[in-house]
């Protein structure tokens, strides 16, 4: 099973957040959810994949080739993918997860999160989204997302419902597992099977 990871390359004003990336690394590690993010050492990813990684975790990095230097790139991952622009790496992490979730951090964590809802709803398969709402950092995009819907612009998709566009929760293990309880099974195994094998 693959999670895709989004969350800040910046140093946050509160270490929590560095904290809490990092729990949430070791946690996926130790349940052998194998870690698909940025592929930086930065900020909240450098923290997410050095516990990850020190807990015998896999961690793979998908990192658009002008940022793929020695001050960017994480040293130690269990893989590295290049890809030629940010826009092939979105398409990368809808490739190969069947779950994300999204730490807090800035616009490129933004754009992440909005790249995968903005597929499903226009049809894309929906997989799980999980915010981790450390010090209620994401509450505010939470009442924007209300306020969207309130004003019916989140309803191109019939079939999409707001309270299934994410998880929330400030506590990292429980988030994972509301994550995990949603992850369709049977898919998430032919996937990594056909990703294994090629299609059957
Ligand atoms: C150019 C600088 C840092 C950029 N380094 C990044 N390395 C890898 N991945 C990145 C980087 N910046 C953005 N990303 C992706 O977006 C998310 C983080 O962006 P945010 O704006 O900090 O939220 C993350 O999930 C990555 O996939 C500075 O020298």
């Amino acid at each position: 099973m693959r999670v895709a990871v989004f969350c800040g390359a910046a140093r946050p004003a509160d270490p929590v957040h560095l904290q809490e990336a990092a729990t949430i690394g070791r946690l996926l590690a130790e349940h052998s959810i194998h870690i698909v993010m940025g592929g930086s050492r930065l900020g909240l990813m450098g923290a997410l994949a050095d516990a990850a990684l020190a807990a015998g975790g896999q961690v793979t990095g998908i990192i658009p080739r002008p940022l793929n230097t020695p001050r960017i790139t994480h040293p130690g991952l269990t893989s590295l993918e290049t890809v030629p622009d940010m826009t092939s790496r979105k398409q990368r992490f809808v490739d190969l997860a069947d779950a994300y979730l999204a730490l807090p951090g800035g616009f490129g964590t933004l754009d992440e999160l909005a790249h995968v809802w903005a597929g499903a709803a226009h049809g894309a398969r929906a997989r799980p989204v999980g915010l981790l709402n450390t010090s209620g950092y994401y509450t505010p995009l939470l009442t924007f997302l209300n306020h969207a819907a309130a004003g019916g612009f989140l309803t191109r998709h019939p079939d999409l419902r707001l309270d299934e566009l994410a998880v929330v929760d400030d506590d990292p293990a429980r988030l994972l597992q509301s994550i995990a309880a949603r992850i369709d099974r049977p898919t998430a195994t032919r996937h990594a099977m056909a990703t294994l094998h090629g299609p059957s």
